[in-house]
């Protein structure tokens, strides 16, 4: 759907509910003028702070703070109207369809972020990043998350822009002026070297991309084992909670059970299945299929074995994921019978779950999933599966670049692929309108009056 973007939009930036304050925002041309119809003195055209009572007809209402953003001095770099009245269900409705039937037009999810977008306030990168900031469920996504905001992948774009448009230059250089032979650093050498570069940085992107993505996300984790060797257990010993149910019945979990778990730099997305036997009852099966279905998809699998239940068929199906095998029922082994299975695996913890005696296994997921190094990381970390297609395909651009060198091709075939990829990093820094479609999109799955 094709979206005006001259119309005054209005949405609630907080919750429509039973609250102390709402802050209706209005964005556009018209939203001083809209809001002035519901209000008897004008609103004066500043970006300041002022009190008025708001009207239905001649009845007063409420009585509201109006924060005004003018001459395109704002987020989304229209005149933004933030109305913060008192809190409440019905109240904030009824300003709301007050100021639609003014001529607002109820803003789409995202739509100011993507306002501020075209407007030039932000680009794409920092757009996602608002998104995530919203999203983080960990220190350390809210961290990354806010360095973008403030710009930081910005600048290592621009860089990787400085670079581009260098080799671009001299390979234009040495087109324009063919007599010219010596256009320093335009050999095909030199040039693949330079391109190499920028494909060590395009993989460094897409790496970390990558990492972030599963720590934001959360760290899929199955709890994988036989029947009663306490997976269960494991799952509520780990989130503090009684969310599984335990019983020393064989096969007492059917379906999946799942749980979060938040360290700092990472968050586990746990599920607990159900354990791994022979067995006729048709629903447990439908279970056990289900739990092996999930070792595909899943980030870490915690294997879970006791001293009489070791299943090396079922660890032959996960020994090459990533995996912990831990040794529950710790507490019933003596330091012998623990040594003697420690050495049967190369990755294995000593825990018991019946004891909440698991931090072996704590201390192991910490150290693997530290991540803190993202931090100091320089090049973009995207979050947002369209940029790392647009990485990928640089990277194919790189590559198909580098292959037009070898091949003897001529450097000018090779310029039409880099300035492809010019056109990708200038769309990410919106220098160019993207694909509206594409745009409208992205844009979408943000919050409602964000
Ligand atoms: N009440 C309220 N809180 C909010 C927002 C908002 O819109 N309203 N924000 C939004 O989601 C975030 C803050 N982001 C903002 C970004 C830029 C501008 C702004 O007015 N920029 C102008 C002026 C800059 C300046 O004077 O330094 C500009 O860029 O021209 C305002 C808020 C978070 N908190
Ligand atoms: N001694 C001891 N018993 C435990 C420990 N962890 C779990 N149990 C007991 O083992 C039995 C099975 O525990 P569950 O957590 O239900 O096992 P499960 O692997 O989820 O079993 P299924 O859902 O049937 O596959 C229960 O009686 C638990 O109390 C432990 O660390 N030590
Ligand atoms: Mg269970």
């Amino acid at each position: 759907m094709k979206i005006n973007l001259n119309d005054t939009i209005v949405a609630c930036s907080t919750k429509i509910a039973r609250q102390a304050i709402s802050i209706i925002r209005l964005s556009g041309e018209q939203a001083l003028e809209i809001t002035n119809k519901i209000i008897s003195k004008k609103l004066e055209n500043n970006n300041k702070m002022q009190i008025r009572k708001i009207y239905d007809g001649n009845d007063i209402i409420d009585e509201s703070l109006i924060l005004t953003f003018v001459n395109g001095k704002s987020f989304t770099g229209e005149n933004i109207v933030e109305i913060h009245c008192h809190g409440g269900i019905l109240l904030t409705k009824k300003i709301i369809s007050l100021l639609i039937s003014y001529g607002a037009r109820p803003a789409l999810p995202g739509e100011f972020s993507q306002r501020a977008y075209l407007n030039g306030k932000i680009n794409l990168i920092q757009a996602e990043s608002i998104n995530n900031l919203i999203d983080s469920k960990n220190e350390l996504a809210l961290k990354i998350s806010a360095m973008n905001l403030e710009g930081k992948n910005n600048r290592a774009l621009q860089e990787m822009k400085i670079k581009l448009i260098d080799i671009i230059s001299k390979i234009q250089t040495s087109i324009d002026y063919p007599d010219y032979d010596d256009v320093e650093g335009s050999s095909a050498e030199e040039i693949k070297t330079d391109l190499q570069i920028l494909k060590n940085d395009t993989l460094k992107i897409l790496e970390v991309s990558k990492r972030f993505n599963i720590l934001n996300h959360g760290i899929n984790t199955l709890i994988l084992g036989e029947t009663n060797v306490g997976k269960s257990s494991l799952l509520n010993s780990l989130i503090s909670e009684e969310k599984a149910i335990v019983t020393d019945f064989e096969g007492t979990t059917r379906d999946i059970v799942e749980g979060q778990l938040n360290f700092d730099n990472f968050t586990l997305n746990l599920i607990d299945t159900a354990g791994i036997r022979n067995t006729n009852d048709k629903v447990e099966q439908i279970g056990i299929e289900k739990s092996i279905s999930l070792i595909e998809s899943s980030n870490l699998i915690l294997f879970v074995i006791n001293k009489s239940k070791i299943n090396y068929e079922l660890y032959e199906k996960i020994k090459n994921k990533k995996h912990i095998v831990v040794l529950n029922k710790a507490e019933l082994l003596n330091m012998n019978e623990i040594e003697d299975i420690k050495g049967k695996f190369n990755n294995i913890v000593a825990v018991s779950a019946l004891n909440s005696d698991i931090k072996n296994l704590i201390q192991w997921i910490e150290n693997e999933f530290d991540n803190g190094d993202l931090l100091e990381i320089e090049v973009p970390i995207l979050s947002n599966s369209f940029h790392i297609e647009m990485f990928k395909n640089i990277l194919k651009l790189l590559s198909n670049s580098e292959e037009n060198i070898n091949q003897g091709f001529t450097t000018d075939l090779i310029n039409v692929d880099l300035y492809e990829i010019l056109k990708i990093i200038n769309n990410l820094l919106g220098i160019y309108d993207a694909d509206e479609e594409v745009i409208d999109n992205i844009f979408r799955k943000y919050c409602l009056g964000k």
